[in-house]
């Protein structure tokens, strides 16, 4: 089904968004390495974390819901069953990027593989640093992409330099280095998200950070513990901008993620003069999350570029949409990862943004985009990517008629309550 949206008067109320995807991955595969039991609350149950359970249930790792908590029964890699099958991550790069890390430290023989779209993303940023830890590794059919078969087992730890600003290529190697023998030390570019490394040292392990330096021990157990998995603030983000965008509109949004490596939404958005307030700090299993207080306001063009680009990455086409409500013009550079991930999001960005009337150009590394501007409702394409069929979908409550987003049953990739969400706020 495809979602058909109209012009919206406004959006008010109280809402929790579902739980932060980066953090239910990790919950899940850090609980299936570990002794003893995980035991995780709000856990997101959306296609791509349910692509994690499915492969690691393959492997022996065990997954039960028990009322709203999810239990995962884990041990370590070298135990884990042998499958002869393929290994689907579905659409989620951070499933099967991740999981090639942690099952680096089997002898068995594994493939990967994955949809359409994920068999066309880099995959040798993984491959590389893992084969000079001393897996074996293999691309079935072409260079660089899925499906890729990998028997790791006796890895040796690595000094290595991240060629690209990558959560996941980062995380990969911890998992892998924790297995290893020897002290793996990994220099990113820049700061990107560190859920990994704080569950790692809340299951127990050890893992230091030093400015840009992440070093890992190898030969590590960890132990599971009770994690609660705060609101995803790139799924919160197209209901703040929605509120920020839509005359007299003031939304709640409890207990979101709020880890300072995750908040370059709310500091970007903030600099174009977003009313946005941080009402309710806690921390829990060491993630930061709190209420974020949204109020209708007049935007204004801003850059965005430099070391906040992984910071709000995934963010990026809804800002796109707020940039096009802004007064002035938004600037973004540096964003040239936005071409490798669920589709080319700065393509995708401007080429349906751009038909429903708004002024957006492509750039080497980015777009440009001149605002405000009146958006006209149209048939726009989500490519099959869910954060790009969000983002037309909020464009789409903010132009004159109706917008259908075709191919809009990806959103359960990440965000599986916007729509009912969506129907409580909108008054
Ligand atoms: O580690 C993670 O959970 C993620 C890292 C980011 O990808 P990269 O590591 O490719 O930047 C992000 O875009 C993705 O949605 C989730
Ligand atoms: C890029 C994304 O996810 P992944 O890389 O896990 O597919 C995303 O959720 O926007």
């Amino acid at each position: 089904m495809d979602l058909v949206v109209s012009k919206i008067n406004k959006v008010i109320g109280k809402i929790a968004v579902s739980g932060d995807k980066s953090i239910s991955h990790r919950s899940i595969m850090l609980g299936g390495i570990a002794e003893n039991e995980t035991h995780v609350h709000n856990l997101l149950l959306s296609e791509d974390v349910k692509n994690t359970i499915n492969c690691l249930e393959k492997l022996g790792v065990i997954v039960e819901r028990q009322n709203d908590i999810t239990i995962v029964k884990g041990m370590p890699p070298e135990h884990y069953k042998p499958y002869y099958g393929q290994l689907d991550a579905g659409n989620s790069g951070t499933a099967v990027r991740l999981l090639l890390g942690l099952i680096s430290g089997s002898s068995n023989s594994y493939c990967f593989t994955g949809d359409y779209s994920l068999k066309s993303r880099p995959m040798k940023r993984i491959t590389d640093p893992l084969k000079e830890m001393g897996a074996n590794i293999s691309f079935v059919e072409k260079n660089n992409l899925l499906p890729i078969i990998i028997k790791g087992g006796n890895l040796q730890a690595i000094n290595y330099k991240l060629p690209v600003a990558s959560a996941q290529v980062k995380s990969a190697i911890i998992l892998a280095g924790l297995q290893g023998t020897g002290t793996t030390v990994i220099e990113e570019p820049e700061v990107t998200r560190d859920h990994t490394e704080i569950m790692v040292n809340y299951f127990g392990g050890k893992i230091e950070k030093d400015d840009s330096f992440i070093k890992i021990e190898g030969r590590q157990k960890l132990v599971g513990n009770e994690v609660f998995v705060p609101g995803d603030i790139s799924s919160a983000a197209f209901l703040i901008v929605l509120a920020l965008i839509s005359p007299k509109s003031e939304l709640l949004i409890e207990n979101v993620g709020l880890n300072p490596t995750r908040t370059g939404i709310i500091d970007a958005l903030k600099s174009m003069g977003a009313n946005i307030e941080i009402i309710f700090e806690k921390v829990s299993n060491g993630e930061k999350y709190g209420h974020i207080m949204v109020k209708n306001s007049n935007l204004t063009g801003t850059t965005i570029e430099g070391n906040i680009i992984p910071r709000l990455i995934d963010e990026i086409p809804i800002l796109a949409v707020a940039a096009t409500f802004a007064e002035g013009k938004t600037t973004i550079r540096n964003a040239e990862e936005l071409k490798v991930k669920e589709s080319n999001r700065i393509e995708m960005m401007v080429t349906q943004l751009g038909k429903m009337g708004a002024k957006i150009e492509e750039t080497e590394d980015g777009m440009i985009i001149e605002g405000p501007t009146k958006l006209k409702g149209l048939v726009v394409d989500s490519g099959g990517d869910h954060r790009i069929a969000m983002a037309l979908a909020i464009a789409g409550m903010m132009a004159e008629g109706q917008t259908k987003v075709l191919g809009s049953n990806c959103i359960s990739i990440s965000f599986p309550e916007f729509e009912d969400i969506l129907k409580k706020i909108i008054k």
